[in-house]
């Protein structure tokens, strides 16, 4: 098993509350893992505590020793300030260097030229072949359009095949990709 949470308390990075979870889920390779649930419940808060960044108050978080992880992030304002092109991107990750069309069009275009779209399939495209065993993506769908969305379901269902994926999602055409498993976070407490 890549990643084995059981019975997870944590908390946003930083701060004592709110606590979120209990949660347990676990991902093994090869497996596509979904996990859902209201805004606020804490699901970008447990991704945090998957990388340590976020406390595990209770309970255990075990990630398999050796397991590289890449984390996804949902679209960071700061993005669109990175003055390098989507090729140096690429590198500078260690991902594959040749991703499908409409993708390798726009790699030696800047990030900050780039559509908020362009880049988030871009990143997308990073953290699934960028050296990992397990990519945790957080909401990848979000500012999609229909073309893009269509994209992003071309991009994970080609992923590469061993690798353990636990995917963040209120999207129901994501969720419907073929997980192994789909785990509701429950609401967040105070
Ligand atoms: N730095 C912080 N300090 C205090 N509270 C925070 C902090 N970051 C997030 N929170 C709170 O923690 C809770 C969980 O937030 P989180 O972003 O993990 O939820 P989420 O399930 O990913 O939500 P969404 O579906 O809207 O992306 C929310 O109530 C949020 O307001």
């Amino acid at each position: 098993m890549l990643l084995d949470l059981h019975q997870v308390v944590t908390a946003p990075p930083g701060a004592s509350t709110p606590r979120i979870g209990p949660i347990s889920l676990s991902v093994d390779a090869g497996e596509l893992v979904a996990l859902t649930g209201p805004n606020g419940a804490g699901k970008s808060t447990l991704l945090a505590a998957i990388t340590g960044r976020a406390p595990v108050l209770s309970g255990a978080c075990h990630l398999a020793t050796g397991t590289r992880v890449q984390l996804v992030e949902q679209a960071h304002p700061h993005d669109r300030d990175l003055p390098v092109s989507g090729r140096d991107f690429l590198a500078a990750a260690g991902a594959d260097p040749h991703p499908p069309a409409p993708l390798n069009d726009w790699l030696d275009r800047r990030l900050d030229a780039m559509s908020g779209g362009q880049r988030q399939l871009l990143r997308v495209w990073a953290g699934l072949t960028a050296p990992g065993d397990l990519v945790l993506l957080d909401e990848p769908s979000n500012n999609l359009d229909a073309g893009a969305r269509a994209q992003l379901h071309r991009l994970l269902r080609d992923r590469p095949p061993h690798r353990g994926l636990l995917l963040v999602s209120h999207d129901p055409e994501l969720l419907a990709l073929g997980c192994q498993r789909q785990v509701t976070m429950p609401a967040g407490r105070t």
